[in-house]
């Protein structure tokens, strides 16, 4: 039995939280949530620090775990608390396909080889010091590739959740690692068998989505038949994305918080807190 977490089912949460209308798992991480971000706020005050810099939380988890749906909807949760939120993806940190093909590195995209380290870093750095209008690249799932010639801004706010697959990663070279600049990290975790079925439906979405759009990574996909297209997806999911949970993803879990674990209708299942 591993004592780091707590294993938390939904009877056994709901023991833990005050009475309250909601006793979903959506309920209890705002409560687990809010409780650190209050017991920070007296600690800085005692100390008189002058702090401008946002809390950070880390979402990490498998490609098409949840991550970034999940990320909004404790966005809405924090929101709700009068807190301002800013979202950023660590999939804006890859290098581009075209720097990937020149590197031989398209088959390894999302494993830490694919990722610029220094400039995940260097983002962190600044919006820890409390730096505002911060630029960085932007990632698009629909073209499959970073937007040329276009730029995010990260406006300064009370909470940043920065989520990606590499959140809890290790660069290759010595020196920051992302996971340093966090307050607080979130794994999501479901059955593999929940996370291809996932991966599928949303590949099979942005094949809908994009039937018009040729100048899209997806179009031709959606244009041949059905098995043939599936049969690529497949292929990269096993290849690709099970090959990167597997080596690189799944070993960060240990790193987390707070682990999430979603049914195959996105339901929270367990969560399992860290004892220390
Ligand atoms: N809570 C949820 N309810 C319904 N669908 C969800 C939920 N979370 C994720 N999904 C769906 O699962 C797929 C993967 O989710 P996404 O947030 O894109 O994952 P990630 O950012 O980890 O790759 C998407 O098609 C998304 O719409
Ligand atoms: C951009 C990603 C590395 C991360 O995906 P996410 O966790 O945002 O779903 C991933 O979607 C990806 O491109 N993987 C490489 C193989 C593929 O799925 O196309």
């Amino acid at each position: 039995m591993n004592t780091e977490y707590l294993h938390l089912t939904p009877d056994r949460w709901q023991n833990l939280m005050p009475p309250s209308n909601s006793l979903d798992g959506w309920s209890f991480i705002s409560y687990v949530l809010n409780k650190e971000l209050l017991a920070r706020k007296i600690s800085l005050k005692e100390l008189k620090w002058q702090n401008l810099s946002p809390y950070v939380i880390g979402i990490s988890g498998s490609v098409a775990a949840g991550k970034s749906t999940f990320a909004q909807k404790l966005k809405q949760c924090l929101e709700k608390e009068d807190k301002q939120v800013e979202i950023v993806s660590t999939d804006n940190f890859l290098m581009s396909n075209a720097e990937l093909e020149e590197k031989g590195l398209m088959e390894q995209k999302g494993f830490p080889a694919s990722i610029n380290w220094k400039a995940l870093n260097n983002f962190l750095l600044n919006v820890k010091l409390g730096n505002n209008n911060i630029p960085y690249r932007l990632y698009s799932q629909e073209l499959s590739d970073l937007i040329p010639d276009k730029l995010g801004t990260y406006k300064q706010a009370d909470i940043l959740i920065i989520e990606g697959i590499n959140i809890l990663e290790l660069p290759k070279e010595n020196g920051p690692i992302p996971s340093d600049y966090l307050d607080y990290a979130i794994y999501l975790d479901s059955d593999e068998k929940n996370l291809e079925t996932w991966f599928m439906k949303r590949y099979h979405y942005l094949l809908e989505l994009n039937r018009n759009n040729p100048d899209n990574f997806f179009y031709k996909w959606a244009h041949v038949d059905r098995k043939q297209a599936d049969e690529f997806a497949k292929k990269v999911w096993f290849d690709v994305n099970i090959k990167n949970l597997h080596e690189f993803i799944a070993p960060t879990k240990v790193r987390a918080n707070m682990i999430v674990t979603k049914a195959l209708d996105h339901s929270i299942s367990a969560i399992d807190l860290k004892q220390f």
